[in-house]
């Protein structure tokens, strides 16, 4: 199958398994929001389907394990947006997104046409075009966040991971980056993000899996996943329920003490 696999996937950091058990099939064409407590391994799980940490069980892309493909095969199809990622030094914008071309590079560095393509599609996608010569270093926290998000989209990966998208961004745009990684799964990718504005996460995704102490307690549509009682007994929430586009929409109203 063209989709993403995890067989009973498990994380351990030092003597604690962060992540037991994550069984998914995530079809071509999905946008997945993982949602959960501060602390649930959300992070690991991520950072597990990236290669990034060290895991049990198996993860496949399209049949294959990814185990066993070398480093840059693996970032070819799957690119990964870490929580706070940064370039500490001041590469101009521009450069910057074309660091996401690397695992498609030429052996001598040398920029391809599809590389320019690619790079200019990002800046443009991400409204990047007027930073574009300004060195990184010199933007804001949140216009950062939308060079490493167009980093990642540079790379035209079949997967996006994503830890936290849209935490350093003003609301409109958070919207915007919401709407662009729906349109990934709308053209065939598959997008994994980490989500903790749940109302976010129940306008724009397909499919939401709750995690809590590393397992996954609810994984469906954002409306049949998200009912009061799981956002009363994961989340400790009392929530309003609103409609946005003809979806149904929780939005946190007060704590539950406990
Ligand atoms: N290096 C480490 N060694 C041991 N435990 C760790 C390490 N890093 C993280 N942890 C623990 O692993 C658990 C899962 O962390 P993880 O970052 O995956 O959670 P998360 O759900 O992404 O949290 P958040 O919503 O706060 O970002 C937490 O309990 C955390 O304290």
């Amino acid at each position: 199958m063209s989709g993403l696999v995890l067989e009973n996937v498990g994380v351990r950091l030092g003597r604690k398994a962060v992540v037991e058990a994550v069984s998914l099939v995530v079809p071509a064409g999905t946008f997945l929001a993982i949602v959960g407590p501060n602390g649930v391994g959300k992070t690991s799980l991520l950072k597990a389907i990236a290669g990034l940490t060290r895991s049990d069980g198996v993860i496949r892309l399209g049949g294959t394990d990814l185990a066993r493909l070398p480093a840059e095969a693996r970032a070819r199809r799957l690119a990964y947006l870490p929580q706070r990622a940064e370039v500490a030094w001041a590469l101009p914008v521009r450069d910057a997104v074309a660091l996401g071309r690397l695992p498609h590079g030429d052996p001598f560095g040398r920029p391809t046409a599809a590389d320019a393509q690619a790079v200019a599609r990002a800046l443009d996608r991400l409204d990047l075009g007027a930073f574009a010569d300004r060195p990184v270093t010199a933007l804001s926290g949140g216009e950062r966040a939308r060079v490493m998000l167009a980093r990642v989209l540079a790379t035209e990966t079949q997967v996006i991971l994503a830890d936290e998208p849209t935490a350093a961004l003003d609301p409109a745009q958070q919207l915007g980056v919401l709407e662009l990684l729906r349109a990934v799964g709308v053209a065939g990718g598959i997008v994994v993000a980490v989500l903790h504005d749940l109302t976010l996460a129940a306008r724009f995704a397909d499919r939401i899996v709750v995690m809590d102490a590393g397992r996954i307690v609810a994984d469906g549509p954002p409306a049949t996943v998200l009912t009061d009682r799981l956002l009363a007994d994961v989340f400790r929430l009392r929530c309003a329920i609103t409609e946005i586009d003809g979806r149904r929409v929780p939005v946190p109203v007060g704590r539950i003490p406990g």
